[in-house]
């Protein structure tokens, strides 16, 4: 069960030129709790994930990482980042750089360790996912499961306390899905504290211990799956949300 806060987020704005894409987003994430950031297409999921590891300047509001504020003069990003792994849609991996290398080079650039020790940490970690015959091969020559897989190595190389990951799953051919969601499963039981942006229902329904529902920027519901899922209109919020129908429950349309 969640306990300490480990991320505090109050009244978080963002804002593209004139559009805002996040207003007024508050919520706190506890020491190994599981957040689930679901909503339809455009509700601010993904830049909400990439403001929370730093990848996108705030415009209003403040992120703390325990007492360390972002965006603090005093806050080196780079390690506050160290802190939190992120995983991408696309993977994000040098595709001139082996499974091995890519995985060594934020420990040997980023945390300066020595490269044998690096290496022991990379056998670990790509075992940890299932890809310990792919020390010396090249993104390309992976799936783009194997290759989610060594980029959620690279993160756990690292060491983080947080985990986020923006739709992991979303990229991948439906038979490299539950190799993913597997690794991310035993994350989860390991006690690894995540915020998990997905649109596979299910996975979120069956791990998260809170979940964030967003429409347009904001936080339109928040609680445990089965209070978002589970009241008279959960099969058409999960359509919703999975793009399957464009009707809005009733809840949402109600709340406009
Ligand atoms: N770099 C950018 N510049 C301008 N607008 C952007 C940028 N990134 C995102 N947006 C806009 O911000 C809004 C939220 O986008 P975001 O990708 O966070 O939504 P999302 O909920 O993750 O959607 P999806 O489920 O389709 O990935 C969208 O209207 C999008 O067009």
């Amino acid at each position: 069960m969640p306990n300490l806060p480990l991320m505090r987020v109050e009244r978080l704005c963002k804002r593209y030129g004139d559009k805002t894409v996040l207003h007024d987003v508050s919520f706190t994430l506890g020491q190994g709790e599981v957040k689930g950031v679901i909503g339809p297409s455009g509700a601010g999921k993904s830049t909400l994930a990439r403001c929370l590891n730093g990848l996108e300047a705030i415009d209003g509001g403040e992120i703390w990482l325990d007492d360390i504020r972002f965006g603090d003069r005093h806050t080196k990003l780079d390690a506050l980042r160290a802190r939190i792994g992120f995983v991408f849609q696309d993977f994000n991996l040098f595709t001139h750089l082996t499974v091995a290398r890519n995985v060594t080079i934020g420990l040997t650039k980023v945390k300066k360790m020595a490269r044998a020790e690096a290496e022991a940490i990379v056998r670990r970690e790509l075992a940890r996912v299932g890809l310990e015959d792919k020390l010396d091969a090249y993104p390309a020559e992976l799936s783009g499961g194997q290759q989610q897989r060594a980029s959620i190595a690279r993160a756990l190389a690292m060491e983080p306390e947080l985990m986020i990951f923006d739709e992991p799953t979303s990229a991948l051919d439906p038979e490299s899905v539950g190799g993913v969601l597997r690794v991310m499963r035993e994350l989860v039981r390991e006690g690894m504290t995540m915020v998990v942006v997905s649109h596979e229902m299910a996975f979120i329904e069956a791990v998260a211990d809170d979940v964030l529902f967003m429409v347009d920027g904001g936080i339109h519901e928040e609680g445990p799956a089965e209070q978002i899922f589970q009241h008279p209109q959960g099969e058409r919020t999960r359509e919703f949300i999975q793009g399957l129908s464009h009707a809005e429950p009733d809840n949402v349309r109600d709340a406009r």
